[in-house]
């Protein structure tokens, strides 16, 4: 009976791996898939799968009158220059500027939309001030009241026009944000799928809702100092310009002050969001541990690895906390310092002819507009802008790559040659294969046996090209395909099942044939030829397993590995399935066996026995060492050469009979 677990977890890897250099089409489906591909790697683009649609990218509605055209890949920041190397844990902190221009870029038509109902603001906080000056200069003080009120009223007024297009904003900052949400998920996930790691439920949801709701606030406090400095400024010009002069130089140190504190403060949150995915990796890593830790008594030990994390994130709040007390006093100089310097220049001014209602009205610019905006972009530009600035640094980094694992071609003419090969789970683990020598020709036919846990799913992965040795040499035909014991069937049509790794889609003969030759063609009539659909809950595991062996078949693949793939079959429909690969042109066949009868069917036996704490060897079909074929030998020959070379003395499977496993 085949273990489970471990095992198991092997051959998940290899999914997960093909599926990866498989790219868009059905991933599981590549259980059974072309190994080879793994191998090679695949870039992010391939990995992702197809682009998103327009309709996908741009969940907001647009903000003008017409609706707003996006183009998908240009809304999508990217970091793909990002040179990446090295730990794969360590992403490249990528520069924000292109991703931004091109985010910007892609959305001219929302931006000029917002600055054209922000101008309504900006008018509106340009009429408060103006009015306020009016009504008193002219109206109130004057002892014209009614001019009084008619100005009061027209500011009253304005604010009413300023709300409808406050409103109209908003909707422009939908637009411009929820497309830039949906590019970071789509993102965070291909990602995720390329370099899963711990911190990747942390970046989909805290940190892309962080990201999001920032960008969001920060085009709002943006646009709105912007503006109302704007309208405010125009205002002060309009009313006396002298009071310019008065403003003005402590509004430009206040920010001058304010820029200085940006680059800090989003250090300290970059530090702080860094040590904030550490903790959560480590204490997910407890979590999932505790009943070990706790029967191990390593709980000082476990607390004790994270207590380093904890600090870090202390340290990193307490610099963050620091920055934010320097950002409270540039709002001071830059908002309330204007204000003292208009109270205490009042008497100067009004000596300069400008008139009480002027002075009122500045007041009110200064403080009803300038120091409300100035703090809002303190409190965004300082918190929100720098964590936006972290968090985008972060999401938008490229992980690493994870250097592919690379199998070279062995020489002629075997199809598989292992060298002093070891493997385990882990640096601490004991090794699962230790100093394995194989050498398998081309055309012959392996099987693989011992007993469960001896290794064999992980010879096999390793051959394959989905686990790298820790040590030694693996060298394997480049053209190979794994199918591992538990078949996948997709839901799509039976033809797509079959023809899936096939370059170019089989003509439905081939397809049939092959189907006829591995035992298959009956179940394929049943679902209802090639064109109907699969239903794979409705498949049995061993008609999963048929199709499986047939999209094997059908893949071109000179090397081909099945880890248990027939188990679930009879041993008549086993039997013909490895016949139909042994009869396959140009194959190489290794099969991880749990039958006798594969076992001795088999030109090469090789027998991870632990039991005896030794690798050993045997001949199948009572050959002790067949030669190596010719190098331009077909099957056949391979195997005729194999058996007529009982006798010869040259080894091809090979192990040093004193190493322990
Ligand atoms: N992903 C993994 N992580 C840690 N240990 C693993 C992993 N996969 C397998 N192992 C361990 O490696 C050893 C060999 O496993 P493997 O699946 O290669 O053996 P097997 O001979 O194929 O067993 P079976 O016949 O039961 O499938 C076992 O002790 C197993 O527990």
């Amino acid at each position: 009976m085949r273990g489970r677990g471990w095992g198991r977890r092997v051959r998940a890897e290899g999914v997960e791996r093909s599926a990866r250099a498989e790219g868009a089409a059905p991933r599981r489906a590549v259980a059974e898939g072309v190994a080879a591909h793994a191998a090679e790697g695949a870039t992010p683009h391939e990995v992702a799968g197809p682009g998103p649609s327009t309709s996908e990218t741009s969940a907001a509605e647009p903000c003008g009158a017409a609706p707003s055209a996006h183009e998908p890949s240009a809304h999508e920041p990217s970091a793909a220059h990002t040179p990446s190397s090295g730990d794969p844990s360590t992403p490249h902190p990528p520069g924000l500027a292109r991703p931004a221009a091109r985010f910007l870029g892609a959305h001219r038509r929302d931006l000029v939309f917002l600055a054209l109902w922000s101008l309504l603001e900006a008018g509106q906080t340009w009429l408060l001030g103006y009015a306020l000056a009016r009504a008193l200069d002219d109206g109130f003080l004057a002892g014209e009241n009614t001019t009084g009120i008619g100005w009061l009223a027209v500011a009253g007024g304005s604010v009413a026009v300023a709300a409808y297009g406050t409103g109209r904003v908003y909707r422009c900052v939908a637009a411009l944000v929820e497309p830039a949400r949906d590019a970071l998920v789509r993102r965070v996930v291909r990602r995720a799928l390329d370099a899963p790691d711990d911190a990747a439920v942390s970046r989909l949801t805290h940190q892309v809702e962080i990201a999001r709701d920032t960008l969001a606030g920060l085009i709002l406090v943006l646009r709105s100092f912007v503006f109302t400095a704007i309208g405010a400024l125009a205002g002060l010009f309009v009313l006396a310009p002298e009071l310019l002069l008065v403003v003005a130089p402590p509004l430009a140190a206040g920010l001058v002050l304010f820029a200085a504190t940006l680059r800090p403060l989003a250090r300290s949150q970059e530090r702080f969001l860094a040590a904030d995915e550490t903790v959560s990796a480590e204490l997910g890593r407890a979590v999932g541990g505790l009943r070990d830790i706790r029967a191990a008594g390593a709980e000082r030990r476990v607390a004790a690895a994270a207590a380093g994390p904890v600090d870090a994130e202390r340290a990193a709040a307490e610099s963050v906390a620091r920055w934010a007390g320097v950002r409270v006093l540039s709002v001071s100089v830059g908002g309330r310092l204007p204000i003292l310097l208009l109270l205490v220049t009042a008497p100067w001014l009004l000596r300069q002819g400008v008139s009480p209602g002027v002075l009122a009205g500045a007041l009110v610019y200064l403080t009803q507009s300038l120091l409300p905006a100035l703090q809002a972009l303190m409190e965004g530009l300082g918190t929100t802008g720098s964590r936006l600035f972290v968090v985008l640094r972060r999401l938008l980094a490229e992980p690493a790559a994870t250097p592919p694992v690379r199998v070279t071609a062995p020489p002629d003419p075997y199809a598989i040659g292992l060298s002093q090969v070891t493997f385990g789970y882990g640096p601490q683990a004991e090794p699962v294969l230790n100093g394995i020598d194989l050498e398998v020709p081309a055309g012959a036919h392996l099987a693989v046996v011992g007993p469960s846990g001896s290794g064999k799913s992980t010879l096999t992965a390793l051959i394959a090209g989905l686990l790298a040795p820790g040590g030694g040499e693996v060298r394997a035909l480049a053209d190979r395909v794994l199918v591992p014991q538990e078949a996948y069937v997709f839901s799509g049509t039976v033809r797509e099942n079959l023809a899936y790794l096939c370059p170019r889609p089989p003509a439905d003969t081939e397809i049939l044939a092959a189907a006829e030759r591995i035992g298959s063609a009956e179940l394929t009539h049943r679902m209802g030829g090639l064109d109907a659909q699969a239903d794979p809950a409705a498949l049995s595991a061993g008609e999963r397993q048929l199709l499986a062996l047939t999209r094997a078949y059908l893949a071109p693949a000179r090397l081909v590995l099945l880890d248990e793939a027939a188990s679930e079959l009879d041993p008549a429909a086993e039997l013909r399935a490895e016949r139909a690969f042994r009869g396959r042109p140009d194959t190489t066949l290794v099969v991880v066996a749990h039958r006798a009868g594969a076992a001795a069917r088999a030109d090469l036996v090789l027998d991870l026995d632990t039991a005896a704490g030794r690798l050993t060897h045997q001949a199948g079909s009572g050959s002790a060492r067949p030669s190596p074929p010719p190098a331009n030998s077909t099957p056949a020959a391979a195997s005729s050469a194999s058996s007529a070379a009982s006798s010869a003395p040259v080894p091809v499977v090979r192990s040093d009979p004193a190493l322990p496993l």
